[in-house]
């Protein structure tokens, strides 16, 4: 039977504390995930009909402080994928060293499907089912997959209907015209692209020549490409979307193919200036960089063998299986793992959490400069830990993660 994507996590985990030898009472612990509520809730749609909805916010491991994570609205979202993910924020969230703990939460829906008022009415309904779970200092949820600053502008609306005060903290992610972070919009490309630039210099790579090809041309794969094309002067080779996957050798002017996105209902498919190439060929392009920013298992045993990338840079959360990663690193491929490679986004949510709760709002060099100096220093404490491990980047990241929380786990004492 095949692995779950909670079996699949657990085999990385378990890993690294093999290597770092872990604590086994403490690694009983941090194997399973605190707390998961469920939620069934009912939204009105536009002909009056209702329809029936399941969510979920998990709560994975809550040592360092509240869950911090996105929630995700998707056909394919399960108890299993939330729960994943929100194992996965409990690392991303002590690898960056903020005081948070990990969560993650979902609705199974295709949001294409609904209109703006039911989108609005589910996310509300949703919002108030797990207000009672979430806080300002509990857990703070942020936008992921097919959520946005309008989908949090309706949570915090909601959830101040609930507390009778502004309380802007308890979301993330917001527009800025009510507590948002300048920045957060971009921070999780940004992140990419720091790290993109920290792998290339230990490659000896100078990544103002380097080709990059990007999975995913949504919040994180665009501004990727973006921060990638017009800060770091890289050359994005080949993007896509669910709708097309376009390849031009001479690279593509990403701030016209984001406005082409923007007029076309936000999909890239029909974009004049490129080659059309199948999903397939994209991720197994010959190019310096590769950067996965769509969602899990982009990168399996099916088609690791075949990645010709030097580097992969994991915008998404859990885009290459344990099995899948175990053949590029044989191949001698350097993978930077998404807790550390997309942990901008829940760098700059935290930055919005403290400003939001100073009321003290920072501009956006402050916001850049911070957050480059952060992600290069996570990129430096995993660099020192491969070293001293000699394992691959995935692991080292883990090692430093657990570390952190095991001794949050170990001084608070796992005892009543
Ligand atoms: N938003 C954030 O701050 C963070 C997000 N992440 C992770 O990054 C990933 C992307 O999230 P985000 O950018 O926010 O989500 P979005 O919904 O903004 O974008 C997702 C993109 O992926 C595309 N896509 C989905 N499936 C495929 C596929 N099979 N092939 C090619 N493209 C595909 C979508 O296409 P289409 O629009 O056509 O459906 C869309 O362009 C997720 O794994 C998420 O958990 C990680 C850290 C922070
Ligand atoms: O910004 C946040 O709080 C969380 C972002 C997120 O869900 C992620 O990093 O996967």
């Amino acid at each position: 039977m095949a692995k779950s994507l909670y079996q699949q996590a657990l085999e990385v985990f378990g890993h690294a504390a093999d290597v770092m030898q872990l604590d086994p009472n403490i690694r009983k612990f941090l194997e399973r995930p605190q707390r998961t509520l469920i939620v069934e809730f009912p939204v009105v749609m536009d002909d009056g009909r209702v329809e029936m909805f399941t969510g979920y916010r998990c709560q994975h491991n809550t040592a360092r402080g509240p869950a911090k994570g996105g929630i995700r609205y998707h056909p394919d979202v399960t108890i299993d994928e939330v729960q994943t993910l929100a194992f996965w924020m409990t690392w991303k969230c002590s690898l960056l060293n903020l005081p948070y703990g990990g969560g993650k939460g979902g609705v199974k829906v295709d949001p294409a499907k609904l209109s703006k008022h039911e989108l609005e009415r589910l996310s509300r309904r949703f919002f108030y089912e797990i207000a009672n779970f979430i806080g300002e200092k509990r857990d703070i949820p942020a936008p992921d997959v097919n959520t946005n600053a309008q989908v949090m502008a309706w949570y915090v609306d909601t959830y101040t209907m609930h507390t009778g005060y502004p309380a802007l903290g308890v979301v993330t992610g917001k527009p800025v015209e009510i507590g948002g972070s300048i920045g957060r919009n971009e921070a999780t490309g940004r992140g990419v692209a720091v790290v993109a630039s920290e792998a290339c210099k230990l490659l000896d790579k100078d990544i103002s020549k380097a080709t990059v090809a990007v999975q995913g041309f949504g919040n994180v794969g665009s501004f990727s490409a973006k921060i990638l094309h017009d800060d770091y002067k890289a050359k994005i080779v080949a993007v896509s979307d669910v709708s097309a996957a376009y390849y031009n050798p001479d690279g593509f002017d990403i701030n016209d193919l984001i406005a082409y996105r923007d007029n076309n209902k936000g999909l890239i498919n029909g974009y004049p200036k490129g080659q059309k190439i199948t999903h397939e060929e994209l991720l197994e392009l010959d190019v310096d960089i590769l950067v996965p920013a769509a969602l899990e298992n982009a990168i399996t045993e099916e088609n690791a063998d075949r990645i010709k990338a030097k580097l992969i840079v994991e915008g998404a959360n859990g885009p290459v299986t344990p099995a899948a990663d175990r053949i590029l690193v044989s191949k001698g491929i350097m993978v930077i793992p998404d807790i550390l490679a997309n942990a901008g986004g829940v760098t700059v949510s935290y930055f919005e959490w403290v400003q939001d709760l100073q009321s003290f709002f920072w501009d956006l060099d402050d916001v850049r400069a911070k957050l480059t100096k952060m992600m290069r220093a996570a990129f430096a404490d995993v660099a020192e830990t491969k070293k001293k491990y000699n394992v691959d980047f995935r692991t080292a990241a883990y090692v430093v993660a657990i570390e952190r929380v095991a001794q949050a786990v170990k001084l608070r004492g796992i005892y009543p």
